[in-house]
């Protein structure tokens, strides 16, 4: 893997599952410095990884080659702003944002400088991220591949020809482990309605997730529905809960929320 010196402008959630996943994977620590405005996510950050921190971001932009621009989409143009002070000519810029396309980072970074879309999730903090990747026209083949290398790092990748596509990777995967979370949530509570306490309902609903995930990864020829058959007998308790989830209509209702993300996405791409 190349290894440029890397900033993370902005330390939240999603820097930290990548800085996590890259020093998991044997990135330098003294290439990465991430800035923030308050300390407290920066001073986790230096505790836990050794990375170099610090509360602005010029200095983080001056120190870096590689810039992953992960401030909240609606902070975004602020703060790109305030970078045009600094020499950003031979920058690579990834951005992590939601929604916002190329054309319109490099208005915010006022310039046609090279920019990468990333969209990753948060499990790429254990490495197990999955991330969509787009490249504009004018980013050389080596910055694509360190872009690739990086995600690859902390999970695995899948690049999009279209920009656009990016979306549907945000439904699909950068947004989807809350929606894992939420029918984890939903089955635990139901576990503790039937007198199961906390501890021993997590435990289940995530011993079955984590076991389910596992019987998909390591099955790659078999189809969804056949593991699902697999579980399901004729008549019995599997069947009984399936068919009341299809008779309720859930993969409408997944369909309809991935659907809403890409909706929402578009309607940043136009707002922000
Ligand atoms: N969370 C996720 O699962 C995913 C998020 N993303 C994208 O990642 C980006 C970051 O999201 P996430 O990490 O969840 O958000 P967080 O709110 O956790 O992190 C954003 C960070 O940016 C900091 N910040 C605010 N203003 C500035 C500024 N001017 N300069 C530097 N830092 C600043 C905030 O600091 P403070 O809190 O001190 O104000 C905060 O620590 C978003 O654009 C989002 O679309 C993409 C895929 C998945
Ligand atoms: O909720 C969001 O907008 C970001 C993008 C994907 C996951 N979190």
């Amino acid at each position: 893997m190349q290894q440029k010196k890397l900033a993370f402008i902005g330390a939240g959630n999603m820097s930290r599952s990548i800085i996590s996943g890259l020093i998991q994977s044997g990135y330098n620590k003294d290439l990465i410095m991430a800035s923030n405005p308050s300390t407290p996510k920066l001073d986790a950050l230096k505790e836990e990884f050794g990375i170099q921190t610090t509360q602005s971001n010029d200095e983080a932009c001056t120190f870096a080659d590689a810039i992953v621009l992960s401030v909240k989409p609606q902070m975004m143009g602020q703060m790109c702003e305030a970078l045009q002070s600094n020499d950003l000519s031979d920058k690579l810029f990834i951005s992590i944002a939601a929604g916002l396309p190329v054309s319109r980072l490099k208005e915010m970074l006022g310039g046609d400088y090279p920019v990468a879309r990333v969209m990753p999730n948060t499990p790429s903090l254990l490495g197990k991220g999955m991330s969509g990747l787009y490249a504009d026209p004018t980013i050389t083949e080596t910055n694509r591949q360190y872009v690739e290398d990086m995600m690859n790092g902390v999970g695995d990748t899948v690049w999009v020809d279209q920009e656009d596509d990016i979306n549907g990777v945000i439904a699909a995967a950068g947004s989807s482990p809350a929606y894992f979370f939420l029918f984890l949530q939903a089955m635990q509570e139901e576990a503790i309605n039937m007198g199961f306490d906390q501890a021993a309902s997590r435990k289940m609903v995530q011993q079955a997730m984590l076991g389910a995930a596992e019987m998909v990864c390591q099955n790659p020829d078999l189809e969804l529905s056949e593991l699902r058959a697999q579980v399901t007998s004729k008549g019995g308790t599997t069947a009984a809960a399936v068919n009341t989830l299809i008779d309720e209509g859930l993969q409408e209702t997944v369909s309809k929320a991935m659907r809403a993300a890409v909706a929402r996405a578009e309607e940043m791409a136009k707002q922000l």
